[in-house]
């Protein structure tokens, strides 16, 4: 089998959100590469936390299961969190369904989650090994559908202030032109995790880094978030950037030509992006906030939704690998 579902952008790209099923209850989710839990905005919320969300309600599903005394907790690299109670149902993303997936519900919610009323919650897509359920982790959607897939695959077509697609199952070749770059991928972080050893900033030959941190595809974040120093080289070219704090990142004029930033995906390829697709935000004052940042000398990579929209991209699970094409 496979299916498909629309990825709908927020404001600037910032995420994208899908249609979701679950017990019969329909959802707007966040499908997220970088982390491997399902977890809903819930009726047992807060009236305060959920106001404008929509929320899911297991006592009105006739196929809940309560996971008596399971527990999970969540908090992502942005300082956000989420935390619950955990019971399975049939959740069904693109007339896929997997019947008996674990779905966490949220008692907890951090700020940024309450201020985001488009989102009713998560789709993890990353590897089981971090899922935050205790006693057992549990398995992403992706892990318990994917024997009865067509292809152990899915793949993200998302787009730049447009809806995209995600696919479930299938290689969709209307989607992408020339040929996929497969790297293989490495999951033991949990994430979709592969090595890129060279840049390349207003294109020519990339320069090789034998320091550069290994990279994950990772929808769920917004920005390319990029070794230090590889930014402050990129930055370097961008007359009347600066670091500003205030803003958490590196801003310029909204009249500046941006160079193209190229990063390896993998040994064979390197994924080009034109600085006319290098912006993240108009800030509203003649200003405007990149897409790539820092990643703070965290030691990995982070290439979100500023590179993915640029491309196709393959998430191969019966592989374990990570691919991108042109479109
Ligand atoms: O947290 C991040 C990005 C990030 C920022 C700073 C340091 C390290 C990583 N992404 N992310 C991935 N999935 C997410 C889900 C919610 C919020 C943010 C999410």
């Amino acid at each position: 089998e496979s299916g498909k579902v629309t990825a709908s952008p927020e404001k600037n790209d910032s995420e994208y959100l899908s249609p979701v099923t679950i017990g019969g209850q329909a959802l707007t989710l966040d499908f997220d590469t970088g982390s491997a839990d399902l977890w809903v905005f819930s009726s047992s919320l807060p009236a305060a936390d959920s106001s404008g969300h929509t929320t899911f309600d297991p006592s009105k599903s006739s196929t809940w299961q309560a996971y008596q005394g399971a527990t999970w907790q969540i908090s992502y690299g942005d300082g956000s969190a989420a935390d619950g109670t955990v019971g399975f149902d049939a959740v069904t993303i693109g007339g896929v369904t997997v019947s008996k997936q674990a779905v966490e519900l949220a008692t907890g919610v951090s700020g940024s989650f309450v201020q985001d009323t488009q989102n009713d919650g998560l789709v993890g897509l990353g590897f089981s090994t971090i899922n935050t359920v205790q006693p057992q982790p549990q398995k992403t959607f992706f892990e318990n559908v994917m024997p009865s897939l067509a292809l152990p695959v899915f793949t993200a077509n998302l787009d730049k202030d447009a809806s995209g697609t995600y696919t479930f199952g299938a290689i969709d070749s209307t989607q992408y032109t020339g040929d996929i770059h497969y790297t293989p991928v490495d999951s033991s972080n949990g994430f979709w995790e592969f090595p890129s050893s060279s840049y390349t900033i207003a294109g020519g030959s990339p320069t090789p880094c034998t320091t550069c941190s290994p990279a994950i595809a990772d929808t769920g974040t917004s920005l390319m978030l990029i070794d230090d120093d590889i930014v402050t080289a990129y930055y370097a070219q961008v007359s009347g950037s600066s670091l500003d704090q205030s803003q958490g990142g590196y801003i310029y004029p909204c009249s500046a030509t941006l160079p193209s930033f190229g990063v390896a995906i993998g040994a064979d390829y390197t994924a080009t992006i034109p600085g006319s697709a290098l912006t993240f935000a108009e800030l509203g004052d003649g200003t405007c906030f990149g897409g790539v940042q820092s990643n703070q000398g965290q030691g990995i990579q982070i290439y979100g939704d500023v590179l993915l929209r640029n491309f196709f991209a393959v998430f191969d699970g019966g592989a374990k690998r990570f691919g991108v094409a042109t479109k």
